[in-house]
């Protein structure tokens, strides 16, 4: 190869390469000191000389081996060096001597969702306006008490203010509100102020209002009866709202008899860490269709006692029998309810879709959608929750419905199931005496229908307490009394503790078992271990307790019990659109936090964008191929990866905080539903699925902002599918730490992984550094890495006729031309934290699940 002489470096300024040929090869010219220092700075400087060739000017193509200087037409667009015009996308502003191709299709697309999905917003709201006034107002026509019992309603319109009250008296009805809440409507009605005249038939003072549904059952025994006569039409309603609901249960159950008996015996639970047996000794018989209390102080063993019958507890030693057979009680999980505590409802939904979706879910496979829905409503009547049904739930913190609603909501949700047995835990507690004795009434019906309901109560009220059937009373993990709720008085009474006159027997009761029992008995022992020994020698064994206890069922009996546990819940994938569907209809509620992540999007898409405005998509300088390398400019490697880690970390802001939000604030109800038996992998796999959309438009805002402004090399689908990948790594990484942290601490320990795997790019240090750590490993498990490496190809390859890009990859260390395998790693990266989510979502707190 023969270098020009000298003298052909003379100035001038030309295109590429204009006099190169076989015999005029470009040459290198000593260039002056301004022109050197501008390229070691990376910028560039007229032609040296003749032979010396330059990039073609952005703007400008150079075709003919760069001999001629063309200005871009009209229509196309030339970057720096084009050889020739790239035509503009259809519908973007190309005048002549455009540098880039400002595309506006994408932003038409986004401009057009962004309004359609408002305009859907709007719709929605104002038809659900309408639809709910109109339920509503047919709802109270045909079943509020108040509007079906004028009579009611006149005797004691005058003594109610607000709404009941004034010159629309014989509108006033219609004029209430959708949201209203009978417990405070009702319970404004004073009891003083009631004119309790025998007209009121029907009213209950302790409840303070005219009862339907479950509670008046509990009240009028006979009622349930199908031969009771129809006395008047409230009752007739309730009666067929009940006998709709026992015919609901005896096809659920295909069995003749709904509850379940427990006998337990020798029941002993002493783990490890505690220095003392948490159960001892425990034996007794719960007959079904009862209503038990289970009392004892605070650390007597009440909730562990619960667990033992609900199959919920292991390491327990002793015999428990489910209708007289022993064996595990874990395999009649689908045909038991547990009321937790906390009532643990999802707050986006309505009362009825939170009951609906319990009852889809576990009610036997063979129901069609309308009988599930026709079974729900009749129980939305029997709890009462009619008028309120199309209300959200809404959360302590932001109540929609009253505390003692939101119970019966949880009640209702297992109730949907139709179980043959309903365990709760407190549930009067943080409840006023109304709303208390609204939910007594309401398990006492349920336990007339032949449910067995097993409460645990701390410090009933005396109406509370003398609503129980029965009562087991634990002291120190051990039986003190076990029997009706009458004949616990005189049993104490019998073992010299006097209960003084006018008090309430369930706070004596409680004091003595707390170990406060000097108060009551002068002399003689008063210890808490007097009275479990005392039982423990009047009742040695489960049968001294209940000698009339029933036989075990028979054979027949047993498999029709089998099949009927068989056939509850839905298939997996059937759970799995349930799940999708709620997941949806969540966040459409929640359309505040969707609509921010999009504005989000689009904002950080709009900000880093603006920030490449400058360099016009020209984000890279390498060596010039061969011959043109002494010519080169200073090197530009890391602009690329600079890019795509702004992009990683405004995806990781956006995405990280309403990732942790969908996946993380539900692990209570993931437990609940998990423990009542609902298929964990449909759960997850809905919430998965119901991203999608939300992450596809939130990327779409943000990719079309970005690329507007930016104009890299990289094309729009390219740059789409691999931000779109990132978003479901943020999202998928946003669900493992919500199974690790407290709600509280989730966003902002995603934001700063986010921001950990998003600076894991192989920008800085370079991935070829990194390689002599060994540490490639670490960067390579990171999308960062994946998603610099696939701006990297996209943006390089099509410079590939210009630089040396062989020799940019090795200085950078990624590798080139893999764009498939960059999104594959993304694809896999995301699958696999949410695989991890699941594991650690389903393993890591395994007692809460049971
Ligand atoms: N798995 C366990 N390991 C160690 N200790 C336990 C375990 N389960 C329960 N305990 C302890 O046993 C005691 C009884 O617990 P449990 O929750 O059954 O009582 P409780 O009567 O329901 O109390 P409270 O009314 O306060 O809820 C408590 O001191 C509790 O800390």
């Amino acid at each position: 190869m023969v270098v020009p002489p000298p003298k052909a470096c003379i100035s001038g300024a030309l295109p590429w390469g204009p006099n190169n040929n076989e015999t005029m090869l470009p040459a290198y010219c000593q260039p002056e000191p301004a022109c050197l220092i501008a390229r070691l700075h990376g910028g560039s400087c007229v032609a040296q000389g003749v032979l010396e060739p330059v990039l073609c000017e952005s703007g400008f193509y150079c075709p003919e081996n760069g001999r001629k200087k063309i200005p871009c037409p009209e229509g196309s667009y030339c970057r720096k060096g084009s050889v020739e015009p790239i035509k503009c996308s259809a519908v973007s502003n190309c005048p002549k001597g455009s540098e880039r191709d400002m595309s506006l299709i994408p932003l038409g697309i986004v401009i057009v969702i962004d309004a359609l999905l408002i305009t859907m917003v709007i719709v929605l709201k104002v038809r659900g306006f309408f639809v709910i006034r109109r339920i509503n107002r047919k709802d109270h026509r045909v079943h509020h008490p108040l509007k079906r019992s004028p009579t009611f309603y006149k005797t004691i319109g005058g003594s109610i203010s607000g709404k009941f009250h004034g010159k629309n008296e014989g509108k006033q009805y219609e004029e209430l509100d959708d949201e209203v809440d009978t417990d405070v409507i009702y319970g404004s009605v004073g009891p003083d102020a009631m004119p309790l005249s025998p007209s009121l038939d029907g009213y209950d003072r302790q409840l303070r209002r005219h009862p339907i549904g479950f509670e008046a059952m509990a009240l009028k025994e006979d009622m349930f009866s199908v031969a009771a006569p129809m006395d008047d039409d409230n009752n007739a309603a309730d009666r067929t709202d009940l006998q709709r609901f026992v015919q609901s249960l005896s096809k659920i159950m295909g069995a003749s008899t709904f509850g379940l008996s427990f006998e337990f015996q020798d029941l002993r639970f002493h783990p490890k860490k505690s220095p003392r047996p948490i159960l001892q000794d425990v034996s007794g018989f719960i007959h079904a269709g009862s209503l038990w209390g289970v009392m004892g102080a605070s650390g007597a063993g009440k909730s562990t006692f619960v667990n033992v019958l609900m199959g919920k507890q292991s390491g327990i030693t002793g015999i428990t029998k489910v209708n007289g057979i022993a064996g595990d009680i874990k395999k009649y999980k689908k045909i038991i309810g547990y009321v937790p505590q906390d009532d643990i409802v999802l707050p986006e939904l309505t009362v009825r879709e939170n009951i609906l979706h319990s009852a889809r879910v576990r009610l036997p496979v063979s129901w069609k959608d309308d009988e599930i829905q026709h079974h729900v409503d009749v129980l939305l009547n029997c709890l009462q929750l009619d008028h309120v049904k199309n209300s959200l739930v809404g959360s302590p913190g932001a109540p929609v419905i009253s505390g003692g609603q939101r119970k019966r909501v949880s009640i209702g949700m297992e109730l949907a199931a139709a179980p043959m047995a309903l365990f709760l835990d407190e549930p009067t507690s943080g409840l006023d005496a109304t709303a208390a004795a609204s939910i007594m009434a309401t398990l006492k019906a349920l336990s007339r229908l032949g449910m067995t309901v097993i409460t645990v109560i701390h410090q009933p009220r005396p109406e509370i307490f003398e609503s129980l059937d029965s009562l087991v009373l634990l002291g120190a993990g051990r039986m003190i009394y076990q029997g009706p709720e009458e004949g616990v008085q005189s049993y104490f009474q019998n073992l010299g503790y006097n209960f003084p006159a006018h008090s309430n027997t369930a706070d004596v009761m409680g004091d003595i078992i707390a170990g406060e029992g000097r108060l009551y008995k002068p002399i003689g022992d008063a210890t808490v271990k007097g009275l479990i020994d005392y039982w423990a020698m009047a009742h040695p064994s489960a049968a001294s307790i209940n000698p009339d206890r029933r036989p075990p069922i028979s054979i027949a009996e047993t498999a029709v019990l089998s099949n009927t546990i068989k056939e509850r819940g839905a298939q997996w994938y059937r759970q799995l659109y349930f799940c999708f569907n709620r997941s949806l209809l969540q966040q459409y509620r929640m359309k505040s936090s969707f609509f921010f992540e999009l504005g989000v999007g689009a904002m950080s898409g709009f900000l880093i964008g603006l920030a490449q405005l400058n360099s016009k998509g020209d984000n890279f300088t390498g060596i010039f191929i061969e011959p043109y390398q002494l010519i080169s400019s200073a090197t530009i490697y890391s602009k690329i990866p600079q890019m795509s880690l702004l992009v990683g970390l405004a995806i990781g802001l956006t995405a990280s905080a309403p990732g942790v939000k969908i996946f993380g604030e539900e692990k209570l109800v993931f437990w609940r539903e998990a423990a009542a038996g609902h298929n964990r992998f449909s759960y997850y796999m809905g919430k998965v699925f119901s991203t999608i959309p939300r992450m596809v438009l939130a990327n779409l805002h943000f990719t079309t902002l970005f690329m507007l402004l930016s104009t890299p090399q990289i094309s729009y689908m390219h740059s789409f599918a691999a931000n779109l990948l990132y978003f479901y790594c943020i999202y998928g990484l946003a669900s493992c730490v919500s199974m690790v942290t407290r709600r509280e601490d989730g966003p902002l320990l995603a934001v700063m992984l986010s921001l950990i795997v998003g600076v894991l790019n192989g920008m800085s240090p370079t991935l070829d550094k990194v390689r002599t750590w060994h540490m490639e490993w670490l960067w390579r498990s990171s999308p960062g890495t994946w998603l610099a490496e696939a701006y990297f190809t996209e943006n390089l390859m099509p410079l590939k006729y210009l630089y040396d890009i062989e020799v940019a990859r090795k200085s950078m260390g990624y590798w080139l031309d893999g764009y498939a395998r960059d999104c594959g790693m993304l694809l896999f990266l995301g699958t696999a934290y949410r695989v991890i989510a699941f594991v650690g979502l389903r393993f890591m707190y395994p007692t809460k699940q049971r």
